[in-house]
């Protein structure tokens, strides 16, 4: 698209539509906390992987109420964030993007159960770049994927294992996940936009 169509689109008038609350967000993460300790049978070897921006701060959330079931264990100890900026396959068509840091727990990533955290799965392009920085830094036993909001349009052979909500979508339509720790306190919500 042009600059001048993308200028025009980006005035256009946008309904939006909240989808997921800030109440309902915290219900599907403690959901999806649970699923993800019964798939690993407990809490061994788990380590939560969150893609920025939004994924690392769901990881996080996730990572304390994993932990909060398990005396002595420590959310930091298995929550990391993975930068895939360098591993995108659009690197040469879109505009450029800061790369953040990739962390990993001290524990590192090899034989872990490793579970990707996103806000959004759309496409599916995101994870399938996360797959490849993940092979670059080890070799986890599995990898696991949990997304908050999956809004199908796949255009690649990925399906998350956990999943807050599963959103019929237009591909004209863009869901937007606000979170407190990334976009300002008490804002907390999934809306859906789509041009008025
Ligand atoms: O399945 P896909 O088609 O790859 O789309 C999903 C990705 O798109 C969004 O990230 P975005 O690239 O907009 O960056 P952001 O997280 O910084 O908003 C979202 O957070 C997912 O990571
Ligand atoms: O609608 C979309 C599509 C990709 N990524 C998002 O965050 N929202």
């Amino acid at each position: 698209m042009s600059d001048d169509a993308n200028a025009a689109r980006n005035l256009a008038p946008k309904t939006a539509r909240t989808v997921l609350s800030s109440e309902d967000i915290d219900r599907v993460l403690t959901r999806i906390a649970h699923e993800i300790i019964e798939a690993n049978k407990g809490t061994r070897d788990l380590v939560l992987l969150g893609i920025p921006s939004r994924g690392f701060p769901l990881a996080q959330r996730l990572a304390e109420r994993i932990a909060a079931t398990e005396p002595g264990l420590d959310a930091a100890s298995i929550v990391g964030q993975l930068d895939v900026t360098m591993y995108r396959d659009d690197l040469r068509h879109s505009t450029t993007r800061t790369p953040l840091p990739t962390r990993l727990p001290a524990g590192g990533i090899d034989s872990k159960v490793v579970v990707l955290v996103d806000d959004v799965l759309y496409s599916g392009r995101t994870i399938r770049a996360a797959l490849d920085a993940i092979a670059d830094l080890g070799r986890p036993r599995i990898v696991r994927l949990a997304v908050l909001v999956d809004r199908g349009h796949r255009e690649l052979p990925i399906r998350a294992d956990h999943v807050g909500k599963n959103l019929p979508t237009a591909t004209t339509e863009k869901v937007r996940v606000h979170l407190a720790e990334v976009d300002g306190e008490n804002n907390n919500e999934v809306i859906i936009e789509a041009a008025a």
